[in-house]
């Protein structure tokens, strides 16, 4: 039987390959690959990230920083400490200094490819990455809101760190 791949959700862009599971690049080693993909018995009982609570939105406000590019937004009220998306791509090993869409998932540097970091855009981040194993077993990095929730129509914003605009200012 095969399984169909869902379509890309609205406004994703062209030139972006879609994905819905991890894809492993030949620079993981056995041992990280066999980390990264654990085991049934690692699993917790996590619901999967449902697709409907983060839409991506061009950004048409001038007064935005990211203007002309895309962010995620609120689709409906967002609970705190909800999982809100999950960050699949490619997972590697390698260093990629120019990607601006690498995080780091447990030191093994490896999407939610469109939560754009709070500076500029509201005082503070309402969201943040992290990973857990799904029921699985498999490591996977998610973006999650914070305490306080986030309301319908707010844009989902984290925080990429000090390090990450530094890294871009002296470059
Ligand atoms: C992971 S991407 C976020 C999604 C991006 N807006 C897009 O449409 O692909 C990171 C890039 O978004 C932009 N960005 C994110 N947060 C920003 C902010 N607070 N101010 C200015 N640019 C930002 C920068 O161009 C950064 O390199």
């Amino acid at each position: 039987m095969s399984r169909s791949c869902p379509p890309p959700p609205k406004n994703w862009p062209n030139h972006v390959q879609y994905l819905t599971v991890p894809r492993f690049h030949t620079s993981i080693s056995t041992n990280a690959l066999s980390f990264l993909k654990g085991s049934s018995i690692d699993g917790v009982s996590l619901p999967p990230a449902p697709r409907s609570l983060g839409a991506i939105r061009l950004i048409i406000d001038p007064s935005h920083p990211a203007h002309g590019q895309r962010g995620l937004f609120a689709a409906k009220k967002i609970p705190a400490r909800t999982l809100i998306i999950e960050y699949i791509g490619e997972v590697h090993s390698e260093m990629r200094p120019t990607s601006n869409y690498d995080i780091s998932l447990h030191r093994f540097p490896m999407k939610a490819r469109f939560v754009n970091d709070y500076r500029g855009i509201q005082p503070k981040p309402n969201a943040e990455f992290a990973d857990r194993r799904t029921t699985g077993g498999d490591l996977r990095m998610g973006i999650w809101s914070l305490a306080e929730g986030i309301r319908k129509g707010d844009e989902i914003v984290v925080s990429y760190g000090k390090a990450w605009w530094m890294a871009r200012s002296l470059s």
